[in-house]
């Protein structure tokens, strides 16, 4: 488990105080791949080098399965940052080195045997796939090859905590994607709690359990990464949220929306399996409103579905508002689209 507490950091620059990080307190439980996503400068990279001491923090501190790294000195200290693994954007490797050495070197820092050494690096190999290319050097692998054997240095040492820093943005989208089941792979079968860093809400979407939204230093929202996307509640974090699943008005409601008569009104009705929405249409159509639906659009992240509903209702004005109350009451999310094309709550 990784507990941030009370954590900021602040930097000196051209006689200036940069405050990376502002209060942070954030909890990482053990087995769990949470996710940290912000716009560039949010205070990602230096949450993350917290982690492992590769920052210090100005105050507050980290726990690291209940040790302050902080705290600790030489041997202990060592030992320690052995627990915890780390990849990169730019992968890292020794270019002058083989593939196996690059592995082994975490390793033979710490005089492991040989025979162990062989043993260790010959089973990462096979465990990232890549057994094949053990005497190749880094600069005869593809971007995907070289962050494959990026894990498996990271691995060598068993870790109980992987950092992962913009590990996926040096790659194309399927080499992102492979990339990310590997990484769901080494989370479910070393039971390794995985902290990744990104500015892509779709890797959140595709590999992470939990997300904390950074925004100038402080973590804006967290949560789950289904009730996230099903329902974001900081600007930011719907930024996010709709670079992958867009948030706009179909064209074909808004066409309808200009023909609506005064007795019509068009409503955008957010709907999730945590409420039940099979029965919507006949509910409101048995409080007398004629109810079409225009349109339907859902999602699903991780097993969860939420999407929206844009249906036209028509009735009296009151039949309207008894409508609208029901469904307000039934705790759907409602907004008008009004003839201007604006959602008005
Ligand atoms: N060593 C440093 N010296 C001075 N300022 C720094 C240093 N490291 C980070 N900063 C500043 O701290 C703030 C947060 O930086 P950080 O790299 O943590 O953000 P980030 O969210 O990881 O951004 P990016 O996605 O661009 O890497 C930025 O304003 C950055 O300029």
């Amino acid at each position: 488990m990784i507990v941030f507490d009370g954590v900021s950091k602040s930097f000196q620059s051209n006689k200036q105080a940069i405050t990376a990080l502002d209060n942070v307190n954030l909890t990482i439980e053990t087995g769990d791949i949470y996710g940290v996503i912000g716009f560039s400068g949010a205070g990602k990279s230096t949450l993350l080098r917290c982690v492992n001491q590769l920052e210090k923090p100005t105050s507050g501190a980290v726990w690291v399965d209940g040790k302050n790294l902080a705290t600790l000195r030489n041997g202990a200290l060592q030992k320690e940052k052995r627990s915890i693994g780390m990849i990169f954007q730019h992968f890292n490797l020794l270019q002058s080195k083989t593939v196996f050495d690059n592995v082994a070197m975490p390793l033979r820092l710490v005089r492991t045997s040989k025979a162990e050494v062989n043993q260790r690096v010959t089973e990462l190999l096979s465990f990232v796939g890549l057994s094949d290319k053990a005497k190749s050097y880094p600069e005869q692998l593809s971007g995907g090859q070289k962050q494959r054997i990026g894990i498996a240095r990271a691995l060598a040492t068993n870790p109980s905590i992987l950092l992962c820093d913009e590990a996926t943005s040096a790659l194309d989208p399927e080499t992102t994607s492979s990339i990310l089941q590997l990484l769901k792979k080494v989370n479910r079968e070393y039971k390794i709690t995985i902290l990744l860093i990104t500015h892509e809400m779709a890797v959140v979407r595709e590999v992470c359990h939990k997300v904390a939204v950074m925004e100038a230093g402080k973590v804006v929202e967290s949560g789950s990464v289904p009730a996230v996307f099903a329902s974001p509640q900081h600007e930011t974090t719907k930024k996010f949220v709709q670079s992958v699943i867009p948030n706009t008005v179909p064209q074909s409601v808004l066409e309808l929306v200009k023909k609506v008569e005064a007795d019509q009104t068009v409503l955008e009705v957010s709907v999730s399996d945590q409420q039940p929405s099979t029965t919507l249409i006949s509910e409101l159509t048995g409080l007398g409103v004629s109810v079409d639906l225009l349109y339907a659009s859902m999602n699903e992240v991780q097993g969860t579905s939420f999407g929206k509903l844009y249906i036209a209702l028509k009735g009296s004005r009151q039949e309207l508002a008894i409508a609208r109350t029901y469904l307000e009451e039934s705790h759907f999310k409602v907004r008008e689209v009004n003839k201007h094309a604006e959602l008005v709550a």
